[in-house]
């Protein structure tokens, strides 16, 4: 099996970002908060990784410990293999963050007069990157408004020169906070391909923040799930959606009157239902023989289906199954004992397809930390 915690790497394999038992804590005394509390992950040179986790949980402190903007109380970090503490310039030449959406950029400034700007603060002469900045201008769709100043670009437009920005310089690590913050689902949705194609070309180390699922779905080889300052899952996305045992069949048909969608939630575990929907449909949760009770239970209701098929779990059900956590990343009504033994049951899942289980901790390691970076699932009927 492959290395995968910080001190087991090789030397030959030196991860991108290397964090190792990181706590930092706010406040003193029965007041204090471990915003962050003995994390430790490493990140391989060339992947891209979700940091996801409730509102609270601790990845802003997370981050800005790794860009040196927090100090922490313990632990190392180190970015291609130099501890941050040792030599900051050096380490941080190498890293780019856009934390906060489009205001990065100086908008009085022309696009290209900001790729310039910011590869200069990255330590790069601008013109030793021209060819990059021509590359990024192209690629993002911008380089019809390289001479135009960012004021006058539209929402989505400014978010691509944000991420424009941070790639300008040399960076080989990139932090992204929320990069489609605010973006129509469109210009969310060419961001994540453009995301995802920038860092295969430039052979880019990304992590990306982001309360948006299908951000992290789209663009993440591998997620690290964090809850009340602890890492609770870290994982590839295939085999996190792969532990949620939470298949459903969705039936589409006509004959679904509410009372029949009724007396199925009496038999079944139905997990969702729309009879006002054209033609009515509902989900039930299936398994073994219930699939075959279902059937039965149509058939006695004659019920003609319309349409059949299958629903996937999605990173938003682990990321709720994980922590109780709404997509938003509010904290839902379920106890800490609910979801602790949610989180025990992934784990658990996971486990048995080659992870460990790290102790009595709500957490786990990968099996493969290696990930494939072009296998790409898709989930049916989602984008
Ligand atoms: N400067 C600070 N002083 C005191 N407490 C802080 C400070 N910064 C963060 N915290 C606390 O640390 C915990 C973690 O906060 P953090 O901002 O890192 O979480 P987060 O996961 O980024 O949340 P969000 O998704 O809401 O941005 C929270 O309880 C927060 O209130």
């Amino acid at each position: 099996m492959p290395p995968t915690t910080p001190s087991d790497l090789p030397s030959d394999g030196t991860p991108a970002l290397s964090v190792e038992g990181l706590s930092k804590r706010f406040g003193a005394g029965a007041d204090a908060v471990r915003a962050v509390d003995d994390v430790s992950f490493a990140i391989e040179r060339g992947s891209v990784v979700g940091l996801l986790g409730p509102n609270g949980a601790g990845k802003t402190t997370l981050i800005k410990s790794v860009l040196g903007t927090v100090l922490p109380d313990e632990g190392t970090v180190r970015v291609l293999g130099r501890d941050v503490t040792d030599g900051r310039r050096a380490a941080y030449a190498d890293v780019g963050a856009m934390l906060e959406g489009a205001r990065n950029d100086y908008w009085r400034l022309t696009v290209r007069e900001n790729l310039r700007y910011f590869a200069t603060i990255g330590g790069v002469a601008p013109d030793s990157v021209a060819d990059r900045h021509e590359r990024l201008l192209d690629r993002l769709d911008l380089a019809d408004k390289a001479d135009t100043p960012v004021r006058e670009l539209s929402r989505g437009m400014k978010q691509k020169v944000s991420l424009a920005s941070v790639l300008a310089g040399d960076a080989e690590l990139v932090f992204l906070d929320e990069p489609t913050l605010g973006l129509d689902v469109e210009g969310s949705r060419t961001l994540r391909r453009e995301i995802r194609r920038l860092a295969e070309e430039e052979d880019l180390t990304v992590v990306v923040s982001s309360h948006d699922m299908r951000v992290i779905e789209d663009v993440c080889d591998r997620v690290i799930v964090m809850s009340e300052g602890s890492v609770v899952a870290d994982d590839a996305v295939e085999r996190l959606l792969g532990a949620v045992d939470d298949s459903r069949l969705r039936i589409a048909s006509t004959d679904l009157s509410p009372s029949t969608i009724d007396d199925l939630r009496d038999r079944f575990d139905v997990a969702d239902a729309d009879a006002a929907a054209d033609p009515p449909t509902v989900e039930v949760r299936t398994d073994g023989d219930a699939v075959y009770d279902l059937f039965d239970a149509l058939r006695a209701a004659d019920v003609t289906l319309d349409g059949i098929d299958t629903v996937e779990p999605s990173l938003e059900d682990v990321f709720v199954q994980l922590t109780g956590a709404d997509a938003e990343g509010s904290r839902g009504p379920g106890s800490d004992e609910e979801r602790g033994r949610a989180a025990g049951r992934l784990a658990a899942a996971v486990g048995d397809g080659g992870g460990r289980r790290d102790g009595n901790r709500r957490r786990w390691r990968p099996a493969d930390g290696r990930v494939n970076r072009r296998r790409r699932r898709r989930i049916p009927g989602r984008r």
